[in-house]
């Protein structure tokens, strides 16, 4: 490379775990150009988000789609970046006009943990009646159905707080991704993940994604090499199943793809809030190799669930169901 390469910055929240994966993405940026000194020729650009001000209520009361994104997707149709990292479990299925998904890096291990004040916890280890502690509906619908003795109260925060939460009682736990905790270096990103069998993720946990200006050839181009394709068709499918089953954050629901060989293994899942029901679906396809091809797959999986799940989960996707 490339002295020829424009300085191109990159946009992130500010959250440890925002500015971690910046930090990531601007390194592999600099090594697969030749770039000796990456904050001079990727610049990263914190922005807090109206997600980020929002500390005290349930993120589905806060209303709207891409609370943690709007900001970066501003700083890029204005111009300020090139790049926007995002986690993108937290990326709505439809950008807006203008900007596209370009790269996602490698997932990392996309389970959630159970964070107890003594260590791991799984769903079964947790006392009768215990009270645990989330703000995402899914994981409360999950533990719910597993567990229908659990109590679920909101608990937010970066994993330092909600440590110092649990150990402060009541709350006896509270789950987390555990791809977030091994970026952000903490010991508890090595603990066992759960079981998917109860506690399948959220579409795309784990993956980190970069959108640019579609019109930003020079910015496509420079992140073509930081792209892991089966990861990327991968989340794709899962945000496919997405797509299909939720228009508004507020359904519970999770979805899981995953390659074997040339085979992509998909599981979609929706439950009641209260985990009373759960309905779960998977299916296999061989050769799909492009991300439209893969969403096509998420989406005839998720209008699938649907149908299965019929006037119930209908409910639940409109917000009139318990
Ligand atoms: N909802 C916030 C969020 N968005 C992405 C991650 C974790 C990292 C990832 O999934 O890539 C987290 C924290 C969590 O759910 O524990």
């Amino acid at each position: 490379m490339t002295a020829s390469l424009p300085v191109m910055a990159l946009a992130t929240r500010t959250s440890p775990l925002a500015m971690a994966q910046a930090l990531m993405v601007q390194a592999r940026l600099a090594a697969a150009h030749g770039v000796s000194d990456a904050e001079a020729g990727f610049p990263i650009l914190g922005l807090v988000t109206t997600g980020d001000q929002i500390t005290d209520r349930a993120l589905l009361d806060a209303g709207g789609k891409g609370l943690f994104t709007r900001e970066l997707d501003r700083a890029q149709l204005d111009g300020e970046a090139a790049f926007a990292v995002h986690s993108m479990k937290d990326v709505p299925t439809h950008l807006p006009d203008g900007l596209e998904l370009a790269c996602v890096l490698e997932r990392e291990d996309p389970s959630d943990i159970l964070l107890t004040a003594s260590g791991p916890g799984t769903l079964k280890s947790l006392p009768q009646g215990a009270l645990i502690g989330t703000a995402s509906l899914r994981r409360q619908a999950q533990a719910l159905h597993a567990r229908p003795d659990l109590q679920i109260t909101l608990l937010r925060g970066n994993v330092g707080t909600r440590l110092q939460r649990l150990k402060d009682g009541p709350i006896a736990a509270t789950f987390l991704a555990k791809a977030g905790l091994k970026r952000l270096g903490r010991p508890e990103g090595d603990w066992p993940g759960l079981d998917f069998a109860h506690s399948l993720p959220a579409p795309a946990q784990g993956a980190i994604g970069v959108t640019i200006r579609s019109d930003d050839d020079a910015a496509r181009v420079a992140l073509a090499p930081l792209n892991h394709a089966p990861t990327a068709l991968a989340i794709a499918a899962e945000r496919g199943v997405l797509e299909a089953l939720d228009g508004s954050c507020r359904t519970p629901l999770a979805a899981h793809g995953v390659f074997e060989g040339d085979t992509l293994h998909l599981t979609a899942e929706v439950l009641k809030p209260d985990g009373s029901q759960r309905w779960r679906m998977n299916d296999t396809r061989t050769g799909i190799d492009t991300v439209e091809a893969a969403r096509a797959f998420g989406l005839s999986l998720g209008e699938a669930l649907r149908k299965d799940g019929g006037a119930a989960v209908e409910a639940i996707l409109t917000g009139t169901g318990s």
